[in-house]
């Protein structure tokens, strides 16, 4: 990848005739273009082990994928759609494209470089990215591999309030813009296939990389965790995340940092009020990829309702489901000011590392940018409802 990349307007056809050409030469993508296809390439990849983690509840992810179904593009022609924005703005920025990429825990499992290998391939191409809690690279490593290209900190709110305060001022201190808080996982849900094959990362000392590395946690450890990485895990297990949390502990974060702070896994109107009552800067409507709740609502049906009720006051991101661009402009076109681009990534990550994700994310601005231009809109922040018809 070259590092004078810019999102240009003509940056989905000159990447159609790139990869053509390649092919043309006997050089076609080794990484599949289609999604269903690299999901199926990804997961010949993995140890069925790994292929479990990545996966979710059959139902819910169904409903996520049939959600989007029953929506329609309705695309309009002679419009001059020769200049084309694939930017948006989120929270006083201008993020260059309209999605940022998920976080995705322990991802070291997919590939050894993990995080690093996400990380290097979004800063080369000015994709957002935002970190779990629970990477298997510390947030400071990734952090400065991201460099100027915007990063946000996902965090899974601790039972131990002095560990949550001190991973926050940390992500503050490394440079993270944003605090994302998670909401639907106060509890690990009931993972069939990680149960049936024993295999949930965390137990297994993996995804620790920002707990090992923080005094408060490493202090209230019997011996280091590199002596005794058994009680390093014992302990995380203890204190990860907490199903006591309320509505009025946001005040706590509040007082420990100055980021803005959104919270996600938001699918109720009046859940989006309440958050709207508290103060935050943002939503992140999700169902957290059909990973915790067996027959979750779809969150793009949760989505047209959240955005009403939250009335333009804070933005509103989206993500579960998304699969190409044409999911990223109906999310859009339905009130989402943008979106994060989960599995498909760390597809790209289990067969190619940095590469494999470069390819995947290259792929996802090409389709946005031809998708933008052929429905006849010019920037993914003026779409609305208008560009879209539902299923009756
Ligand atoms: C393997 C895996 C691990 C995840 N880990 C986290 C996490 O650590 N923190 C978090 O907030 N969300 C986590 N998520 C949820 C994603 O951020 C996102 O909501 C979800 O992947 C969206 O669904 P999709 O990938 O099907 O589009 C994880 C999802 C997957 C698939
Ligand atoms: O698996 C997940 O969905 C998730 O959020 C998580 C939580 C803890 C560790 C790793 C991933």
């Amino acid at each position: 990848m070259s590092d004078t990349f810019h999102v240009s307007r003509s940056y989905g056809f000159e990447r159609q005739l790139q990869v053509y050409m390649a092919g043309l030469q006997g050089q076609r993508p080794t990484i599949a273009v289609n999604p269903e296809a690299l999901e199926q390439q990804a997961s010949a990849a993995m140890t069925p082990e790994a292929q479990g983690y990545l996966g979710g509840m059959g139902s819910s992810m169904r409903a996520n994928r049939e959600a989007f179904q029953r929506w329609q593009i309705v695309p309009r022609m002679l419009r001059d759609v020769s200049q084309r924005d694939l930017s948006v703005e989120i929270l006083g920025t201008r993020l260059p494209v309209p999605f940022l990429l998920a976080p995705i825990g322990v991802l070291s499992i997919i590939h050894p470089e993990a995080e690093l290998a996400v990380a290097r391939a979004a800063k080369a191409l000015e994709i957002p990215m935002l970190l779990s809690t629970a990477s298997s690279k510390n947030m400071e490593e990734v952090a400065s591999a991201m460099g100027e290209t915007p990063h946000w900190f996902q965090l899974y709110w601790s039972k131990d309030f002095d560990l949550t305060a001190s991973l926050v001022q940390r992500a503050e201190q490394a440079g993270y813009q944003a605090i994302v808080v998670t909401l639907d996982t106060t509890l690990l849900g009931w993972r069939d296939q990680d149960i049936q094959n024993a295999y949930l990362p965390f137990l297994l000392g993996q995804g620790l990389g920002n707990y090992v590395s923080d005094p408060v946690f490493r202090r209230a450890l019997p011996d280091p965790p590199e002596e005794n990485p058994f009680a390093a895990v014992r302990h995380f297990v203890n204190i990860f995340t907490n199903p006591a949390l309320t509505w009025n502990d946001l005040a706590f974060l509040r007082q420990h940092t100055k980021l803005p702070i959104l919270l996600k896994g938001i699918l109720h109107p009046d859940d989006a009020r309440r958050a709207l009552d508290s103060g935050i800067e943002g939503i992140v409507v999700s169902n957290h990829g059909g990973r915790q709740v067996d027959g979750a609502q779809a969150a793009l049906d949760a989505l047209p309702r959240v955005v009403d009720a939250v009335k333009g006051q804070v933005p509103v991101l989206f993500d579960s489901g998304i699969r190409r661009a044409s999911d990223i402009f109906k999310a859009l076109a339905l009130g989402a000011r943008a979106v994060l681009l989960g599995r498909p990534y760390v597809w790209g990550l289990a067969q190619g590392g940095e590469d494999g994700v470069s390819e995947v994310l290259q792929n996802f601005l090409a389709d946005l940018d031809l998708t933008l231009a052929l429905s006849g809109h010019t920037s993914y922040s003026a779409l609305t409802r208008d560009a879209l018809v539902r299923e009756p």
